[in-house]
C-alpha cells in the first residue's frame, strides 16, 4: 500500500496533456483554453468613445460653450465642431474627431442653446481612445488563457464567433455491480439503486467536463473484459466504480490485468479510498474507484480532479486547500490518513458525525475535506485543520 502523496506523484507523473484541437463557437467556449495565440481583428474601441453622457466640447479658454448638435450611442454622424462649440453626447456614443473633450452632464448648465462647466477640463478627459484595450493585430489573448465569463465577454466585443481551443477528454464512466438498479423501477430486495455514476458526471459537468458516457456492468468476468475493452479503447479517461476490491464477484482487477492495463498504483494508505486504482493503456487513464459512494467522490476530488487538469495541460492541478479552525470535536478511528467530510465557512470547518464511505447524506450536505494525517488520533475544537475547498 503506498501513501496518498507517492500516488499524486504518481499521478502527476503519468496524466499527460492532450494537447488536442478542437474548434468551438463562442457561445460553448466557456471553460476551455486557448489552443493558440488569439490576434484581436478590430480596435477596442473600435472609435473614440464617450465614456459618459453629457457634452462634447471643443475647448477654449472660456467656460460657455454653444451647443450646436446631439450624438446618440449608435450614430454615426459626426459633428464638426469649431473652438467653444458644445454637442450633447452620451455613454458609448462615438465623440467627434473634432472634440476634445467630454463633461458629464452633472457639470454643466444648459441655458437656453448654450452650457456653462464647471471648472476647466483637460484634453481626452471621459473619452475612451480608440483601441485603448486592443489594437487590430495586436495580442488579444495568449495560448493556454482560460475561457471565464469574462474572457469570452472579451472575445465577443472583438466580433470573434469560433476558437480553438484545446480538446476535453472523452471520457467514460463504468458502474459495476449486480446490485445495481435504475430508479425508474420499484426497489426488490438485496438491490440499490445506482446513484454512482450520476454522482460522478455531475462532478465532471461541475468542472465543466461535458464529453461523458456512461456504461453499467454486471459482476460477471467476460462482461467485464468486453465492455472494459471498448471503453478503453475509445475514451481518454475512464472512471470505473466498484468491483476493485477482493471479493469473489470483484472482477475489475482481473479484466484489468487480461487487458494489459498497466497500473501505476493499487492501493492507497487513506480512508475512505484504499483500494484505488490508477492505471494506463497507451494514451487512455484508467481509474478503479472504489464502489462506496463516499469512497467514489473523495477519490475524484483528490485524484481524478488532477488527472483532469494535467490532460487540460494545467500546472496548479491540485484542489486549494487552507488552514481552518476547527468547531467540533473529532476522534480518529484507525490509523489511516483520512479525509472527512465538513462543512467550512469564513475560517471555520465543522466535521460532521457519519463519516462512514457509504453515507451519501454526510457527503451531500458538505462543501470541504479536512485532512487528518496518520499521526492525528484526535482533533480538538479550536485546533487549526487542513481543509480542501471543494469545488461545490
Ligand atoms: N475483505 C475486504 N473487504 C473489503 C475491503 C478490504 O480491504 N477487504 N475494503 C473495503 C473498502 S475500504 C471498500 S471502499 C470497498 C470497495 O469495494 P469495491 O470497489 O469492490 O466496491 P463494491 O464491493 O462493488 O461496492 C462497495 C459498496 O458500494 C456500493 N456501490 C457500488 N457501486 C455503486 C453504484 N454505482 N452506486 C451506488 N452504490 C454502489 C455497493 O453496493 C457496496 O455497498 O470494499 C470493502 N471491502
Ligand atoms: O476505502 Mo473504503 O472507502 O474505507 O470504505
Amino acid at each position: 500500500m503506498i501513501s496518498i502523496d507517492t500516488a499524486i506523484q504518481l499521478l502527476k507523473n503519468s496524466v499527460k496533456p492532450l494537447l488536442l484541437k478542437t474548434t468551438k463557437t463562442i457561445e460553448k467556449a466557456g471553460g476551455y483554453f486557448l489552443y493558440e495565440d488569439l490576434y484581436s481583428p478590430i480596435n477596442m474601441p473600435p472609435f473614440r468613445q464617450s465614456a459618459m453622457d453629457g457634452y462634447a466640447l471643443c475647448l477654449h479658454d472660456d467656460l460657455t460653450y454653444n451647443l450646436i448638435d446631439e450624438v446618440k450611442a449608435g450614430d454615426a454622424h459626426q459633428p464638426i465642431l469649431k473652438k467653444g462649440e458644445a454637442v450633447r453626447i452620451f455613454t458609448g456614443a462615438a465623440v467627434p474627431n473634432t472634440a476634445d473633450a467630454v463633461m458629464m452632464q452633472e457639470k454643466v448648465k444648459v441655458v437656453d442653446n448654450k452650457i456653462v462647466i464647471e471648472h476647466r477640463i483637460n484634453k481626452e478627459h471621459n473619452i475612451r481612445p480608440l483601441g485603448e484595450q486592443v489594437k487590430t493585430g495586436d495580442l488579444a489573448l495568449k495560448k493556454g488563457t482560460k475561457l471565464t465569463p469574462a474572457a469570452i465577454g472579451y472575445l465577443s466585443s472583438l466580433g470573434i464567433k469560433n476558437v480553438s481551443v484545446f480538446k476535453k477528454p472523452s471520457i467514460a464512466i463504468i458502474a459495476t455491480g449486480n446490485e445495481l438498479i435504475e430508479a425508474v423501477q420499484d426497489l426488490p430486495f438485496g438491490k440499490i439503486y445506482e446513484s454512482n455514476s450520476k454522482m460522478l458526471l455531475a462532478a465532471l459537468y461541475s468542472l465543466k467536463f461535458y464529453d461523458v458516457n456512461i456504461h453499467k456492468v454486471a459482476d460477471d468476468y467476460e462482461k467485464t473484459v468486453t465492455k472494459l475493452n471498448t471503453v478503453i479503447n475509445d475514451h481518454d479517461l475512464v472512471l470505473i466504480t466498484g468491483g476493485i476490491s477482493v471479493g469473489d464477484y470483484d472482477f475489475v482487477g482481473k479484466a484489468l490485468k487480461k487487458l494489459q492495463v498497466k497500473e501505476i498504483f493499487y492501493k492507497v494508505n487513506q480512508k475512505p479510498g484504499k483500494p484505488l486504482f490508477f492505471g494506463k493503456k497507451e494514451d487512455t487513464s484508467i481509474f478503479a474507484l472504489p464502489g462506496n459512494p463516499a469512497a467514489a467522490l473523495t477519490c475524484f476530488y483528490v485524484y481524478v480532479f488532477i488527472a483532469l487538469q494535467n490532460m487540460m495541460n494545467r500546472d496548479a492541478a491540485e484542489l486549494p486547500r487552507i488552514k481552518a479552525k476547527s468547531i467540533s470535536d473529532f476522534n480518529k478511528k484507525g490509523d489511516r490518513p483520512q479525509f472527512l467530510k465538513a462543512v467550512y465557512n469564513d475560517g471555520k470547518v465543522e466535521i460532521l458525525e457519519g463519516q462512514s464511505s457509504a453515507m451519501q447524506h454526510t457527503f451531500a450536505v458538505s462543501n470541504a475535506l479536512v485532512f487528518a494525517s496518520e499521526e492525528v488520533t484526535k482533533i480538538n475544537m479550536n485546533d487549526t485543520v487542513e481543509t480542501i475547498l471543494l469545488p461545490v
